[in-house]
């Protein structure tokens, strides 16, 4: 079970939004990383056959995307970065129509589909629920329930974390982990922790161009050595935003720890402890290397 992508191309009109993309998935979760306009949800609707891409080669599970996009469709379950119900029908009203569009037939197959999605996800108890009575997270689960309605080999989701609070961020994760076993799970997101807790391997995009493809741990390498911790004060951390790329600061009693992005240790303070990288610096680091 693989997808195979070569130098994938899709322009609109004179913006070209992805950029010879190469890229090959197996099994597992499989992260999309990129900031706002990287071109994530361009690439899962060409993914999903809902957009048609200018040149290049995808082949899904050895199907060709342009030559056999039905036989594609019947594999995979897709849940959109904007996706809504419509708000005065039920739980399993809502999964009923869904399964009827993805050509679930029998009503015993149905009602068994249905009830084994929605166990997956936690909303069984919820079935009489209208959609305008959930929350951000149950609605997302609902999503992902619906794309899991014939446990498509294939599931694509795009930034489905967003909006949601952290009890329900770490629920959507797990849920996705139990399922992503023998078969593709790819996930779209620009928010870091969401890729390091849930993926094995991950592409980055900036602007349509592959920044990085491969494994986590192989990313957060290219970091090592490179990120620090200091101590300062005020004055210290203006002098220290010159000379090193500050990634995040935290007060603490007048003074301010700062963790640093940088080749060599800065020579403006004096307690400076070399810090364990993490893929949110890899990513910093792959996204600007120029400013570190
Ligand atoms: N239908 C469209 N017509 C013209 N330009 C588009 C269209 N859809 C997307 N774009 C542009 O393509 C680029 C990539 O957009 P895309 O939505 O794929 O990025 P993204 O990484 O998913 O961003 P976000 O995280 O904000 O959703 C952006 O510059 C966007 O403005």
């Amino acid at each position: 079970m693989t997808i195979d992508i070569q130098a994938l191309s899709k322009s609109y009109g004179s913006h070209q939004v992805l950029n010879e993309l190469h890229f090959h998935i197996d099994n597992g979760i499989f992260g999309l990383l990129g900031d706002n306009g990287a071109g994530k949800t361009t690439l899962m609707e060409i993914l999903a056959t809902l957009l048609r891409f200018d040149r290049g080669e995808v082949e899904i599970f050895g199907h060709s995307l342009k030559k056999e996009p039905d036989a594609i469709r019947s594999l995979l379950g897709y849940l959109p970065q904007y996706f809504d119900f419509f708000p005065n029908v039920t739980i399993l009203e809502s999964m009923n129509y869904f399964a009827a569009l993805k050509g679930i037939q029998g009503k015993h197959h149905i009602q068994e589909e249905t009830s084994q999605r929605l166990i997956e996800v936690g909303l069984i108890d919820q079935v009489d629920k209208k959609i305008k009575q959930l929350s951000g997270g149950m609605k997302q689960r609902l999503g992902i329930a619906q794309a899991m309605l014939g446990q498509p080999k294939l599931l694509i989701v795009d930034e489905p974390t967003v909006g949601l609070d952290p009890k329900e961020r770490i629920a959507f994760r797990n849920l996705l982990q139990n399922y992503g076993e023998d078969r593709i799970i790819l996930l779209s997101t620009h928010i870091v922790p969401d890729v390091s807790s849930t993926c094995d391997k991950l592409l980055v995009l900036k602007e349509g161009h592959c920044l990085y493809q491969g494994a986590i741990d192989d990313m957060i390498r290219t970091v090592e050595g490179k990120v620090w911790l200091v101590d300062v004060d005020k004055r210290q951390l203006e002098q220290l935003s010159q000379q090193a790329r500050i990634t995040s600061i935290v007060r603490k009693e007048g003074r301010i720890q700062a963790r640093l992005l940088c080749n060599d240790p800065p020579d403006c303070c004096t307690e400076v402890t070399p810090e364990t990288a993490n893929l949110e610096d890899a990513y910093l680091y792959i996204s600007d290397p120029e400013e570190s």
